[in-house]
């Protein structure tokens, strides 16, 4: 149990409707009791029902009017006492409040922090905990629904049950270190490889959605290439619906890449705009804007190549892409208000930026491309993250190592360091750590007030 309280504001800095003040800690409803005024002192209040009350400095001048939230700990967010205010929404007003608490004597929370007393104080493991932050982040549909799975425990639960499956075998294999003049007889064998073989499977079933966790997160990074001028920037004006980059005529417009998020048909994209990219440039700016496409064709996970439709393709330069990338391409065939020349192939989406038509076509071969042959082909709602990845990538690396050993008839000691090990990478899954460090790198980088 943490022994000091402290306190944020929960809500977006800004003038709103509402804001949202949160307290936790041992002092929380003594504080309150000192800065909020009501029918009854807030150490008296009915826990989870909302009683009016006013805000105070110090010297008993009124800041504000609004509503007290009391939780008693455990049956809290955090675990501990809370308490809530409900307040008008002005910065000012808000920022006054907030200071007349602080006086009254708790220390303003840092990032994450009320979510980190959450995990500490046994309310969530770790996985979660960063579900929090996943769902507050979350900008596409399907980005919400992994959020929630894992906020409903998903993934720390499955960690849990490989742990189960792993702990009976440690515990036979330390069994023979205390009876060295026995081997552990092929039948026993043969029984701890299956349990062995169950948790690389389940193991490498996670892994495999690591690819679609960092999708949900960052957005699929979808490349938008093509010769100058062809409309690239204005394809990406249309998807987001404004006029983000400068469209013009002349050809070398966009020197630089734009990147911005958009949701098409749940699915998070991060549109990437690029110089086009033509055969000879004498200009140096232009040269580095190419290269820089270049780049960004090799770590896209789609790439949206436009042509010039009114223009046959014998005098198109198409985009050279990087091996292996073609099936992720979308050739885009805009201007087609302008007349498609012949020779393009029928699998190729119609465009018009100028007209605005196509574009429902091309979210659709978006879609078809993302869930049917690409990254988020898994109907499994649930996707790990990076520090997730690299933990199960840890189980399945010394659980291979173990049964290695084992198969190899090596000494029981050997087989049960390998296993405590991938056993400690499933801990440290839902956070059973006991470096502080690894906790403080994830929670710092919430909001205040979470
Ligand atoms: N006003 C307000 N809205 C909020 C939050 C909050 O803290 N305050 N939340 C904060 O992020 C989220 C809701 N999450 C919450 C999770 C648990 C408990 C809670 O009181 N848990 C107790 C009691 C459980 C119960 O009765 O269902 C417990 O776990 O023991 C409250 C909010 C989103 N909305
Ligand atoms: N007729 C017609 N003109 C279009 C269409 N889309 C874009 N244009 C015009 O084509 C010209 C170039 O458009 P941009 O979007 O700037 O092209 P870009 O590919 O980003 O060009 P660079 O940044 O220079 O590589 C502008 O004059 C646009 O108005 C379209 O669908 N039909
Ligand atoms: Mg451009």
């Amino acid at each position: 149990m943490m022994h000091d309280t402290i306190a944020a504001i929960s809500t977006a800095l800004g003038e709103a409707a509402l804001a949202v003040l949160r307290i936790s800690g041992p002092e929380a409803l003594k504080v309150a009791a000192k800065v909020f005024a009501g029918r009854a002192p807030a150490t008296e209040l009915t826990p989870r029902m909302a009683h009016r009350a006013s805000a105070k400095t110090a010297d008993g001048i009124t800041l504000d009017d609004g509503l007290l939230i009391c939780f008693r700990g455990p049956a809290s967010y955090t675990g501990e006492d809370v308490v809530e205010y409900h307040g008008h929404g002005g910065l000012l007003v808000t920022q006054k409040v907030y200071e007349a608490v602080l006086a009254a004597g708790v220390r303003a929370a840092g990032p994450g922090e009320f979510t980190q007393r959450a995990f500490l104080n046994g309310k969530m493991d770790l996985t979660q905990a960063e579900a929090v932050m996943d769902l507050i982040q979350a900008q596409s549909t399907l980005a919400l629904r992994a959020a929630h799975e894992q906020l409903g425990g998903a993934i720390g639960k499955e960690a849990l049950a490989l742990k189960e499956v792993l702990i009976p075998v440690l515990a036979h294999v330390e069994a023979y270190i205390d009876f060295p003049e026995e081997d552990i007889s092929p039948d026993t064998g043969a029984a701890l490889i299956a349990r062995m073989d169950e948790v690389l499977i389940r193991a490498r079933r996670l892994i495999d959605t690591g690819e679609q966790g960092r999708i949900l997160r960052h957005g699929a990074r979808t490349v938008i290439c093509g010769e100058p001028n062809v409309g690239k920037s204005s394809l990406l004006n249309v998807l987001l619906g404004f006029e983000r980059a400068i469209v013009s005529p002349t050809a070398g417009t966009t020197r630089d890449t734009i990147e911005e998020v958009i949701q098409v048909h749940g699915i998070p994209l991060r549109l990437v705009d690029t110089a086009g990219l033509r055969e000879h440039s004498s200009d140096g700016i232009e040269k580095v804007g190419m290269e820089r496409t270049r780049r960004e064709l090799e770590r896209a996970d789609l790439i949206l190549e436009v042509v010039d439709a009114s223009l046959p393709p014998a005098q198109t330069h198409r985009v050279e892409l990087p091996e292996g990338a073609e099936k992720r391409r979308i050739l885009l065939l805009n201007k087609a208000d302008l007349g498609v020349a012949p020779g393009w192939p029928g699998e190729a989406v119609r465009l018009s930026c100028e007209a605005g038509t196509g574009v429902e076509a091309l979210r659709e071969a978006i879609r078809e491309l993302v869930l049917h042959s690409g990254p988020l082909m898994s109907e499994h709602p649930v996707a790990i993250n990076s520090r997730h990845q690299v933990c199960f990538e840890r189980v399945a690396a010394h659980i291979t190592a173990a049964k290695a050993a084992l198969n190899a008839g090596q000494a029981p000691e050997y087989i049960a360091l390998d296993l405590r090990e991938g056993l400690q990478a499933l801990g440290e899954v839902v956070g059973v750590v006991d470096v502080e460090e690894v906790l403080d790198v994830i929670f710092s980088s919430f909001c205040i007030g979470k």
